[in-house]
């Protein structure tokens, strides 16, 4: 038996996987870390953690696995997107990463805008000039930190600065480029265009690579603190929502998926670069070579439940904290909530907007609000599902995965407010899942992604929409969507307060 790794270097945590060749989860470890929030609008992480975490979760890994570390083949990658980790020449880490639901850079996307223009940068980079993305924090950090930015040789993403600390090499892969605004996506180079309208230096732009091409092998040191093999192959690997595609077969036309981590995304599969979502969703390339996906991304989709239980129920677990939400009906006794709690992204581009419970009475019971998020939440997502069926894509089915497709309440919500049937499978790991099927494609075990999702992914239940609550939930789905125009100057106004 032969093994590969996938490492999901996420918001919340690493999740470290060990899968055979026939694509049995074998070994799972998972290590958590803290978002630094300086003030509100700002997100950021100390890369030294994710290193020593994912250190911790391998050597956990391989201390637990029963058969020969030599048969552990290769390694891949599954990260959060988008945030920001500047090296200087030596390749020390210069500040904390600025993290993708960090909001700080309003300012910056008008300048982007300015310079650019926005038709322009639609153009080459398929994607409007959001907060989250990387180029608008590269321009924070040059106008407020100049001595540091003058000092950046480079800037990489979060799985690549993990990939670098592993094996001493340094790339991005194009899935990951896609989401700092300066990628071609279509023609898959960095564009000078734009660094040069906003004064960025091209050399800080790394070397891209294929989600598949092989890198280099572990560096020696590493080996010996974790217990892996020096011969571990590793393999570039990919954006965590490119690699949660990949993890669930979204790798051919017609499949949707939804998946729940501290962000919540609803992605689609796409071909080609051809079509025009005029910037209302994502549009990135794949961890596929040559292919696409569209997106709408909930800022605050986990990350709203686990707000929510941390500070209003500290120290529960998920379990015991979602214990009776099955009970509440659906529309939680006339309780809606908005999960706008670190501003917004689909289909409202709003750094500003912040959340709502709506219609609060005094017989409501903790369940009620838990059913509240779960819902709102939901909503969100939807209104991304609505916009695919709306450009005409039919959303025949959804594959959920994240931490949100742990709770079978949750996955019958999704189903009751999706209106299509909600499969759950035998890992909830997509994104991990994901980047081991790169390292075993790029080992050679499978000569395509398809044939590797044939053997690696398996649909463990299904969540028919049930008949009486769909009216319900459309219902109360314009309900939820009429809270966004009604609050955006109530919150506008709450701003110089927070
Ligand atoms: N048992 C559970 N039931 C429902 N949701 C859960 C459960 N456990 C975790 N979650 C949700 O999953 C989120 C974390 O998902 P994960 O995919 O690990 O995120 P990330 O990749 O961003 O680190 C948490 O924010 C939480 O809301
Ligand atoms: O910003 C985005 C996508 O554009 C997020 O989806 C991040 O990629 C973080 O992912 P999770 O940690 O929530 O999986």
């Amino acid at each position: 038996m032969k093994y590969v790794i996938g490492v999901d270097l996420g918001t919340s945590a690493v999740k470290v996987l060990l899968l055979s060749n026939t694509g049995e989860v074998c070994r799972e470890v998972s290590k958590a870390y803290p978002l630094i929030q300086e003030k509100a609008g700002y997100s950021e992480q100390d890369p030294e953690e994710w290193v020593e975490k994912t250190k911790e979760a391998l050597k956990e890994i391989l201390a637990g696995f029963k058969g020969s570390p030599a048969d552990i083949e290769g390694l891949s990658f599954s990260g959060q997107m988008h945030g920001l980790v500047l090296l200087d020449k030596q390749g020390n880490v210069l500040r904390n990463a600025i993290l993708w639901n960090d909001t700080r850079t309003t300012k910056q996307c008008e300048e982007i805008y300015s310079m650019v223009g926005k038709e322009r940068l639609l153009e080459i980079t398929k994607n409007p000039a959001l907060e989250g993305f990387t180029l608008p924090k590269l321009l924070w950090v040059k106008e407020h930190e100049r001595e540091l930015f003058e000092k950046a040789s480079t800037f990489l993403l979060p799985k690549d600065y993990l990939r670098y600390r592993l094996t001493g090499k340094i790339h991005m892969d194009y899935s990951d480029a896609a989401g700092t605004l300066l990628l071609d996506i279509r023609n898959k180079v960095w564009r000078k265009e734009i660094c040069d309208l906003l004064q960025i230096d091209l050399s800080l732009c790394p070397p891209l690579i294929e989600s598949h091409d092989f890198v280099g092998t572990i560096l020696p040191d590493i080996a010996e603190q974790t217990g892996l093999p020096e011969t571990v192959k590793v393999f570039a690997g990919g954006a965590d929502n490119a690699c949660a595609a990949i993890g669930s077969g979204v790798v051919k036309n017609g499949s949707t998926l939804c998946s729940i981590g501290t962000s919540g995304v609803v992605l689609s599969y796409e071909e080609d670069g051809s079509l025009d979502y005029q910037g209302k969703v994502h549009f990135f390339n794949h961890g596929k070579a040559g292919a696409f996906y569209t997106m709408g991304v909930t800022l605050a989709a986990g990350f709203s439940l686990s707000w929510f239980k941390d500070t209003f129920a500290k120290g529960e677990d998920f379990e015991s904290f979602l214990e009776g939400v099955e009970t509440v009906p659906p529309g939680a006794k006339g309780l809606l909530f908005t999960p706008y709690i670190v501003g917004e992204r689909t289909p409202h581009a709003d750094a500003n907007i912040r959340g709502s419970f709506i219609g609060i009475d005094s017989s409501h019971e903790r369940k009620d609000f838990i059913r509240a998020v779960l819902e709102g939440i939901t909503f969100s997502l939807n209104e991304t599902v609505e916009l695919f069926r709306d450009q005409g894509k039919e959303v025949h089915s959804i594959i959920s995965v994240g931490g949100g497709a742990k709770n079978d309440t949750w996955l019958q919500i999704q189903a009751d407010i999706f209106n299509a049937p909600v499969h759950k499978l035998s890992s909830e790991q997509g994104p991990g899942i994901g980047a081991a099927m790169l390292a075993a494609l790029g080992c050679g075990w499978y000569s395509s992604l398809e044939k590797c999702a044939e053997a690696f992914i398996k649909v463990e239940k299904t969540y028919q929409p049930n008949k009486k609550n769909v009216p319900i939930y459309r219902d109360i789905f314009q309900l939820y969507q009429a809270i966004y125009p009604n609050t955006k100057d109530i919150n506008n106004q709450l701003f110089g307060y927070r």
